[in-house]
């Protein structure tokens, strides 16, 4: 960042962004600056990094064992790729290889388990059980994406699911939760 600031150079990347933070109007509650500044650019490494190379080896391990799937995605991408520069758009456009990230996804969730502490008492439905306010709640990922409830053959990889959206309570799976904190990262992905 201070070589970036003293090159006065700019890329319209996240070191730029942090740098308009860094000298923008400070919120005195918290003030984009030293270690404050810092934790940004490292919980998206963290974030980004082993749950991009996770999902990508266990997407590997999905297409050697389904190699008919393997041939359907490389003929995808030679329809749509071959002698085209890649670009983020022009793997946006492979809707099979959407379909394999979002199985494979489903069936191994780098992230497994999602956690939120209660904001107030909640009395879980048809139970009674009551969980108290600032009580930390785990979520098991898989226990929800393998559900029969919501995919039939849970276990299997199916790249081309045929249930319906409006039968499923979530859209594919919690691979990168849900909700205002969901993965900030799911878009690039
Ligand atoms: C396939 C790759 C990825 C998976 C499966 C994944 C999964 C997740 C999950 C499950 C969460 C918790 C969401 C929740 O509790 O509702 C999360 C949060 C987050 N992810 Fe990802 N992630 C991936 C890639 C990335 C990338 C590439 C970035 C950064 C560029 C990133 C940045 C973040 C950040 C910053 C949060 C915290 C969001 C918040 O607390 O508001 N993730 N991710």
């Amino acid at each position: 960042m201070n070589t970036r600031e003293q090159l006065a150079f700019k890329r319209g990347d996240m070191i730029d962004s942090m740098l308009a933070l860094k000298n923008g109007e400070q919120n005195p509650i918290y003030k984009f600056e030293g270690d404050n500044l810092l934790a940004h650019p490292s919980s998206f490494f963290i974030a980004g990094f082993e749950a991009t190379a996770t999902t990508l080896a266990f997407v590997l391990h999905d297409l050697a064992c389904h190699p008919e799937h393997q041939e359907t995605l490389y003929k995808e991408i030679q329809a749509h790729l071959s002698g085209k520069e890649m670009t983020m758009d022009s793997i946006n456009e492979l809707p099979f290889l959407d379909c394999i990230l979002t199985e494979s996804l489903r069936l191994h969730p780098p992230l497994p388990v999602t956690d939120r502490i209660a904001v107030k008492d909640y009395k879980v439905p048809g139970t009674e059980l009551i969980i108290e306010k600032d009580i930390a709640v785990y979520v098991s990922v898989n226990a929800t994406n393998q559900d029969p409830k919501y995919f039939s053959n849970p276990r299997e990889f199916i790249p081309l699911r045929t249930e319906k959206v409006e039968d499923k309570k979530f859209y594919e799976s919690l691979a990168f939760g849900i909700g205002p904190r969901s993965c900030i990262g799911k878009l690039f992905t």
